[in-house]
């Protein structure tokens, strides 16, 4: 199944450096591997914003669900879940 997730990062002003560097440190590790694994098929800056667009392939609702739920940055980023249909004029899907 697959879904666009936009991720909004509010890191707190005053959060701890150490545990910024080390929050960003495992969240970038942690993506990276579900990369390799073929579940978060892709990332995208937004420019101008601190936030991505991700395409996610998962199982169903409750993989991507985990997937979420354990990314480092979960407790700074507010998430919008978009659910993705084939497009009837996309020449790719025949
Ligand atoms: O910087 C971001 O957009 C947040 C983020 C998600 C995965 C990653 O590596 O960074």
């Amino acid at each position: 199944m697959l879904f666009a997730v936009k991720m909004d990062v509010a890191l707190p002003q005053d959060l701890d450096a150490d545990v910024r560097a080390d929050t960003l440190a495992r969240e970038k590790a942690y993506s990276q591997q579900l990369q390799r694994d073929g579940e978060w098929v892709s990332i995208w800056r937004i420019v101008g914003q601190y936030s991505n667009l991700s395409i996610f392939d998962v199982r169903d609702n409750e993989r991507l669900h985990e997937i979420l739920w354990n990314l480092p940055l979960f407790p700074y980023m507010n998430i919008e879940v978009s659910p993705l249909a084939q497009h009837p004029s996309d020449i790719s899907a025949v």
